[in-house]
């Protein structure tokens, strides 16, 4: 099984705030950072829309966001920015994200007829592929040719948009049937995902954890996160034993 990776989805109130959270995050221990990139038609939000307002996911607009992740990935050294495009049309975005450091780019399948050229042009930038899934898309929609071409499976446990809504335990079936089907892949969940939803993901096999409301909000963020990768590690243990 592959490794426990934690993925926080960064909440700030300025952009200040939003480089010093990535890096207290990564200390924390941290492997990832996921950057949600919103264009206000695949979801409703554009991203720092409501930057006035405080943890408000801190999200990062296209065109407009690639500088911010471009400043991001300069101000933070050995971030690695799992971009989660929720944007109508992916294939346009690529070059943007891959020249502002981006290392993750995650699709939505909804958002496109092609996938398989989607990914293509990501790896022409040297990019690390995701495949993501919307509550209502079931997991056999992402074909083994076009999982087989992915790095990563998102399984989204809430409607994309925005943080803090509540977890939708429907799609955890979704997780454990792409991993008997991909035991090696990484699979990531995200949305309402924290101490108390945790298990139940970890058990299903997601070893990919994004989490924002139940880190930021915590009083202690670093034990949020010790507490997300103990419980997939658990699980990984007890899946293969
Ligand atoms: O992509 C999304 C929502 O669109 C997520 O990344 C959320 O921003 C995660 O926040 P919480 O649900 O953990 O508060």
């Amino acid at each position: 099984m592959p490794r426990a990776i934690i993925s926080p989805s960064v909440l700030a109130s300025d952009f200040g705030q939003l480089t010093a959270e990535c890096k207290r995050m990564i200390k924390g221990g941290a492997e990832w950072l996921h950057m949600d990139v919103m264009d206000g038609h695949f979801v409703p939000n554009i991203t720092m829309g409501k930057l006035a307002e405080p943890l408000v996911a801190c999200t990062i607009s296209c065109p407009p966001g690639a500088p911010i992740l471009a400043c991001v990935s300069k101000g933070v050294p050995g971030i690695f920015m799992d971009c989660h495009m929720m944007v109508a049309e992916p294939e346009k975005w690529v070059n943007d994200i891959a020249d502002a450091g981006g290392a993750l780019y995650c699709f939505h399948l909804e958002a496109t007829g092609d996938p398989l050229s989607v990914i293509k042009a990501i790896r022409a930038r040297n990019m690390k592929v995701g495949v993501a899934i919307s509550p209502d898309t079931p997991s056999t929609a992402i074909t083994d040719e076009v999982a087989n071409a992915a790095d990563m499976l998102l399984v989204m446990t809430v409607y994309p948009g925005r943080g803090g809504q509540k977890f939708l335990e429907r799609c955890v079936p979704k997780v454990a049937e792409l991993r008997a089907r991909f035991p090696d892949k990484d699979i990531e969940v995200d949305g309402g995902v924290g101490p108390n939803t945790i298990d139940v993901c970890a058990h299903a096999g997601s070893n990919v954890i994004v989490a924002g409301t139940a880190i930021f909000g915590a009083p202690n963020p670093d034990e949020v996160i010790a507490k997300l990768k103990a419980s997939v590690n658990t699980a990984q243990a007890k899946l293969s034993s």
